[in-house]
């Protein structure tokens, strides 16, 4: 027996989910305490994470524990039971901007340097990589993962389906990726048959070897090295922009800068210096006094600009606006403010940016406001061809019907920080040609390539450990859902060789009969997948971690609207249970619209999913059968609130998150009167679930009242606390209704 008290730790994020939170975590609080639970809250989010790096420079009150750190202890734990919503995983724009907010707050944090020259500006440069891009999931992510869509919810999307955009044979829209020159033609891969250390050397044309970083590996483990060609990448974007002049079809480059954090955002700044040519040529040497990055997006540029004579800025300025007279039409990310898709690094991140693409009959938004059929650049090939399957598909077949379609969850290798998400401490933008190359504890060459100044050469490792659990993980969840799984695993790629063996061998290790396992190329995968998808058909996707975060977007979002609504588990290597909301992010639209308009639509159906699965876990590992009965009761309440309606709408002045929640709390308090498990229990819940009932109009309206007008939340990253409180909980009768129970 244990004497720890059970307990559940909740995340406090960022943006709309964190605001959720302040609305959410009381009623979560005020339930799990009924079985003894402790919710504590842990905070990772952006703001958090960087005044937890630099105490020094803070006050004893101004400090902040180190949420993340701790929580990355705490997923070695066995008893570990997190509900982790999405964060920020921030691009360098909008690091310098929750930097400039906290400064502006009274925290003496210092400057994000542009380049690090003093001590000081090193070790500040040091600390910021650590908080850099997406930076918290793959510290808790110590398992791998398991997302689909609930049945309930699935149930509830086939009864009331959201919109879909047709699609017509004629579209235009495509995929474009390079032919060659990119990490897809130069991957090579070997599997370790010992522990050892490699090291990643460069030789220059002179013969010097210079050691890049010494890698510690397993027996058993894969490492992978690849590169992309700067020259070949610029000559593709050059390509692209030619193509879509000629043709009329709107241009848009869709990367994930966040993730990749080291090589997406130069791939981007490529695409900037590409698009806007003549600017760089013409003002390039001005642009290096400046110190204008074209990684961090053409915004950095204006922003940049504004400290020169008025009439250099309108010469500049009017050298942009000739690029946008020759270059073809761009997709925009906001056309009412002009903000392109060349803004911000992290404005369009493919995962979500393509789907939404494909949910809306394959187009983007122009300058002018109007929906445009699109060129979908994604220079790196070994993922972006799937995409163009599912445009071949809709082209051929029509929109998929949410009504009809089947669902495809997935298993992804996760654990670990396997694959390329993990690759950043080993990618390296060079700045001469020569070779790069592994060479073994022996002297031994395991691989190279021949680059050139500018390529960007990286290696990934995947754990054996990692796949074995994979592996187990994709059998299990077979068993269970008694569903078809495919391995997406590509005979053209080295690494994808690699893994299939280990597959074929660990599927040995499980009892497979009755199950229907295969493996699959990429392309054959998913039209498998699609083909079934479209007769009604169910089949799991086995896939590596880029796949795994594209296809739990592409999917949900065609087939539940947004991947909020995905259940997605970590079962942890060590033994406790990550349970994330959703799939997606942190939906940065929702909150300037609680900021103009005191209406939240962010829709928590993610952490109602999570928590249910949290509460069932702690249940049957701690042997807490009130946690159980909550879990149960809970799932129960959720379909209710579907069933009746009860999600955010878009308008305000209509039931937003903080409604869907006061009707989470009353079916929640009244399934749990009505359950027979636990009299007690019941006892208990009776009189909140007939006070919540009884004053059910009167929290509604004093709900929807505070709508219309804009709401304070004095700050952004750093929002204070007791504002988003007083904005997340307007209803005295619910807070005091609530407030009850617990005495
Ligand atoms: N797990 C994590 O921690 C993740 C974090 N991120 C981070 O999130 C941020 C934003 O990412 P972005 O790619 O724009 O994607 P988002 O998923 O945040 O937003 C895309 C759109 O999806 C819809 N949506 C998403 N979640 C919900 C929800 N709970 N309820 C209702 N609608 C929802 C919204 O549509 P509409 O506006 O039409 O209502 C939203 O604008 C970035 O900073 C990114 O780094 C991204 C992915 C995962
Ligand atoms: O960590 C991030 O930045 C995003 C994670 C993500 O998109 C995913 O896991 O699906
Ligand atoms: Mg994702």
């Amino acid at each position: 027996m244990t004497t720890k008290v059970p307990t559940i730790v909740y995340t406090l994020t960022d943006e709309a989910p964190a605001l959720a939170t302040y609305s959410l975590l009381p009623i979560v609080r005020t339930f799990a305490s009924a079985a003894g639970i402790k919710v504590t809250l842990s905070d990772i989010s952006l703001a958090g994470r960087i005044l937890a790096a630099f105490p020094e420079r803070l006050s004893e009150a101004q400090r902040v524990a180190d949420g993340l750190n701790e929580l990355g202890e705490l997923t070695q734990d066995p008893h570990a039971n997190i509900i982790k919503l999405p964060n920020i995983s921030a691009s360098v724009p909008q690091l310098r901007a929750c930097v400039a907010e906290l400064q502006a707050q009274g925290f003496d944090i210092p400057d994000l340097p542009e380049e690090a020259k003093t001590d000081e500006e090193k070790s500040a440069a040091e600390r910021y990589s650590k908080i850099l891009g997406s930076a918290v999931n793959p510290v808790l992510r110590q398992g791998n993962s398991d997302r689909r869509a609930p049945a309930a919810v699935k149930a509830f999307v086939r009864k009331y389906p959201h919109s879909m955009g047709a699609w017509s044979k004629a579209s235009r829209s495509h995929a474009d990726y390079m032919n060659g020159g990119d990490f897809f033609s130069s991957e090579q891969s070997v599997t370790m048959d010992k522990d050892q250390t490699v090291r990643i050397e460069f030789v220059n044309k002179a013969g010097q070897v210079e050691l890049k970083k010494e890698l510690p590996l397993q027996t058993g483990e894969v490492l992978d090295g690849m590169f992309m060609s700067a020259k070949a990448l610029e000559a593709f974007f050059e390509q692209t922009l030619q193509d879509c002049k000629e043709t009329g079809v709107m241009w848009s480059l869709h990367v994930k800068a966040t993730m990749m954090k080291v090589s997406h955002p130069i791939v981007f700044g490529h695409a900037v210096k590409v698009f806007y040519r003549e600017v760089f040529e013409k003002y390039g040497e001005l642009f290096d006094e400046l110190g204008v990055n074209p990684n961090n997006g053409m915004n950095s540029v204006l922003e940049k600009i504004k400290t020169l004579p008025q009439s250099t800025q309108d010469e500049i300025e009017q050298a942009i606006h000739d690029c946008y007279e020759h270059r073809p039409e761009m997709a925009m990310v906001d056309s009412v403010k002009g903000i392109t898709n060349l803004h911000v690094p992290s404005d369009v991140i493919v995962d979500a940016s393509m789907p939404a693409m494909i949910r809306n009959s394959g187009q983007m938004w122009g300058r002018d406001g109007k929906q445009k059929d699109t060129k979908a650049v994604m220079p790196e090939s070994t993922y972006a061809r799937i995409y163009q399957e599912v445009i071949n598909f809709c082209k051929t077949n029509g929109a998929f019907d949410p009504r009809t379609m089947g669902t495809v969850p997935n298993v992804g290798l996760m654990a670990m920080k396997a694959e390329e998400y993990g690759s950043h401490d080993k990618t390296f933008e060079l700045t001469e040609d020569g070779t790069m190359r592994v060479v073994d504890a022996n002297g031994q060459v395991l691989m190279q390539h021949d680059v050139e100044k500018g390529d960007i050469w990286r290696a990934c490792q995947t754990k054996d450990a990692a796949i074995r659990d994979w592996v187990k993980l994709a059998v299990t969840r077979a068993r269970h859902s008694a569903t078809p799984a495919v391995f997406w695993l590509d005979a053209d790629r080295a690494h994808d060789n690699e893994l299939k063996k280990k597959v074929e061998a660990y599927l040995q290790e499980h009892d497979l009969t009755g199950l229907d396992i295969h493996i699959m190329s990429y392309n054959e995968a998913i039209r498998f997948s699609m083909e079934r998808m479209m007769r009604g058909l169910d089949t799991i996707s086995v896939t590596g971690n880029v796949l795994r975060d594209y296809l739990t977007d592409l999917f949900p979002i065609m087939e539940l609207g947004t991947s909020a609504k995905m259940l997605s588990i970590v079962p942890m290597l060590a033994g406790g249970g990550m349970y994330e909301t959703g799939a997606g992010g942190s939906a940065p639209k929702h909150v300037q619209q609680l900021m103009e308009e005191n209406h939240l639509r962010w829709d928590s159906l993610g952490e109602f999913l999570a928590l249910a699965v949290s509460l069932e876990e702690l249940g049957i590992k701690e042997g807490n059968a009130r946690a159980k009965i909550l879990a149960k009761c809970l799932d129960k309440a959720t379909e209710l609130l579907l069933d009746n309606g009860k999600s955010p709408s878009r308008k305000a002045g209509e039931l937003d998150n903080r409604g869907s929640h006061f009707y989470l709390s009353l079916y929640w308090a009244q399934q749990l009167a009505a359950q027979t498990d636990d009299a007690d229990l019941a006892a208990h819940f009776a009189p909140l679930a007939k006070a919540l009932a009884e004053n059910e109009q009167q929290i509604v309206a004093e709900l929807n009242a505070v709508q219309g007008q804009s709401a304070g939340l004095n700050g952004y990253y750093h929002v204070d606390p007791a504002a988003v409180e007083k904005v997340m909980r307007p209803s005295t009768t619910l807070n005091q209704t609530l407030a009850a129970l617990k005495g």
